[in-house]
């Protein structure tokens, strides 16, 4: 169906996605797999940290009532470890070897380092103490966390250090956000399976593969890859299903206004259309709906046009459900290499970048053509060339995405 639609720009496309409700779900995960995952609850000291008053040195401990008129010689009544533990208290000018780490005796006061002591000939149970020391070298109950303090704050990325902190206290699960489902669905007739012969007219389906890899590289779970010839019917069937069982459901293909461009035509008749062109070059086709609660992202069959609007706005989606902010990092750049052609809408180069004292120069890659491919490898960055009816200067400042890569 052959309908007017209504251009809007990059911005305008993001700030609505922006505000498109998503579902907040929350799973509880091992922690040894929580790593970068976000928290949706405030996790608390179980108990003290550390919980038993601990060494900081290898050395002897001795009570603080035995702390004068050095140099002096002690009984040695003991050797602590790291790991075991001491019942009994400690007598006048007694003291136990210590281990870093270790349980130092109640009574203790402090812990004399090994350098400032010296063995008693003959005397396997003396040691003779040269000086005290300045500090106590004990680290005290709970002087890093309270039972109940904060370890780590809800909304709070996780990172191994963090992971560490909760392992530290014998935490084993988290709740995090959960990552978003994804199905990824191709359409065209023209698509086959990498595993098929080639045929005249026919095209591999790259941009299946292109997708759900681009799911998963930035958290999404690929609950299914579909890859549908051009029918109605199918799709419609192919859809529903794929909208009750995920969060996210991301169409390649169709959406122009060709005589088999059916996701267009759902678009358009969708619960909401958020929007169906954009004033951009490639992925002007661009088509966002909400049907039955599920964002449903259509993207152009053109692979160079399917990667740039991934990037732009499919990517800060899937980052979104899990609570992150978006990992493409939007800069302003130099354009350091000629750029002659003029547009009516925006145009995106998919580019390369070199940073230098802090400047960011940018490089276009290739071919700007939405149906090329051959740079899809190559790309690190995308570049925004503003629409303009005279061609950009060398050097002018522009807008750059910088891709981010595992
Ligand atoms: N009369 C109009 N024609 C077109 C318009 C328009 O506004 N009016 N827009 C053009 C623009 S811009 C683009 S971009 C394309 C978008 O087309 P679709 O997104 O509907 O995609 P298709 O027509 O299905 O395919 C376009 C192109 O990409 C190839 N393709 C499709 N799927 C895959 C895949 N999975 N892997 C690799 N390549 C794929 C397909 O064979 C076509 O060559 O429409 C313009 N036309
Ligand atoms: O949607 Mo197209 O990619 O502008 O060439």
């Amino acid at each position: 169906m052959l309908t007017r639609r209504f251009p809007i720009s990059i911005q305008e496309a993001q700030q609505k996605l922006a505000e498109v409700s998503l579902p907040s779900k929350v799973e509880t995960i091992p922690v040894q797999t929580a790593n970068h995952r976000v928290l949706a609850d405030t996790i608390v000291a179980p108990f003290a940290y550390p919980h038993f008053r601990r060494s900081g040195y290898d050395g002897y401990a001795i009570r603080s009532s035995d702390d004068h008129d050095f140099p002096k010689t002690f009984k040695v009544v003991g050797d602590i470890p790291a790991g075991a533990t001491f019942e009994r208290e400690l007598g006048e000018n007694e003291t136990v070897r210590i281990m870093t780490g270790a349980f130092v005796p109640t009574n203790a006061g402090k812990v004399i380092m090994l350098e400032q002591t010296r063995s008693v000939e003959n005397k396997p149970n003396q040691v003779k103490m040269v000086v005290t020391e300045k500090h106590s070298n004990i680290t005290e109950i709970g002087s890093e966390f309270q039972e109940g303090d904060d370890l780590i704050l809800k909304n709070t990325e996780l990172t191994p250090g963090g992971l560490a902190i909760l392992t530290a206290f014998g935490i084993q699960e988290v709740t995090v956000y959960r990552q978003p489902r994804v199905a990824v669905i191709t359409t065209g007739t023209e698509l086959m399976a990498p595993d098929e012969p080639l045929q005249a007219g026919k095209i591999y389906n790259s941009n299946g593969l292109l997708i759900a890899n681009l799911v998963r590289e930035n958290g999404g779970i690929v609950t299914q890859e579909s890859q549908l010839v051009d029918d109605a019917d199918l799709l419609a069937s192919t859809l529903q299903k794929a909208m009750a069982e995920n969060d996210l459901v991301i169409t390649d293909g169709g959406v122009s206004v060709g005589d088999f461009d059916f996701i267009g035509d759902t678009a358009r008749t969708a619960d909401t259309l958020l929007f169906n062109k954009l004033k951009m070059r490639p992925g002007s086709v661009t088509t966002a709906f909400v049907q039955d609660k599920t964002l449903v992202m259509a993207l152009s069959g053109n692979p160079g046009a399917c990667f740039t609007a991934f990037y732009l706005f499919v990517e800060p989606l899937l980052q979104r459900f899990m609570h992150h902010s978006s990992k493409v990092k939007r800069v302003t750049a130099t354009l350091a290499a000629p750029y002659h052609k003029t547009n009516g809408y925006d145009r995106i180069l998919r580019s390369t970048y070199q940073e230098s004292n802090q400047e960011i120069a940018v490089f276009p890659n290739g071919s700007d053509q939405s149906g090329a491919l051959g740079n899809l490898q190559t790309t690190t960055c995308l570049v925004e060339i503003p629409h303009s009816t005279n061609p950009i200067a060398l050097n002018a400042k522009v807008t750059a995405w910088l891709l981010p890569f595992k």
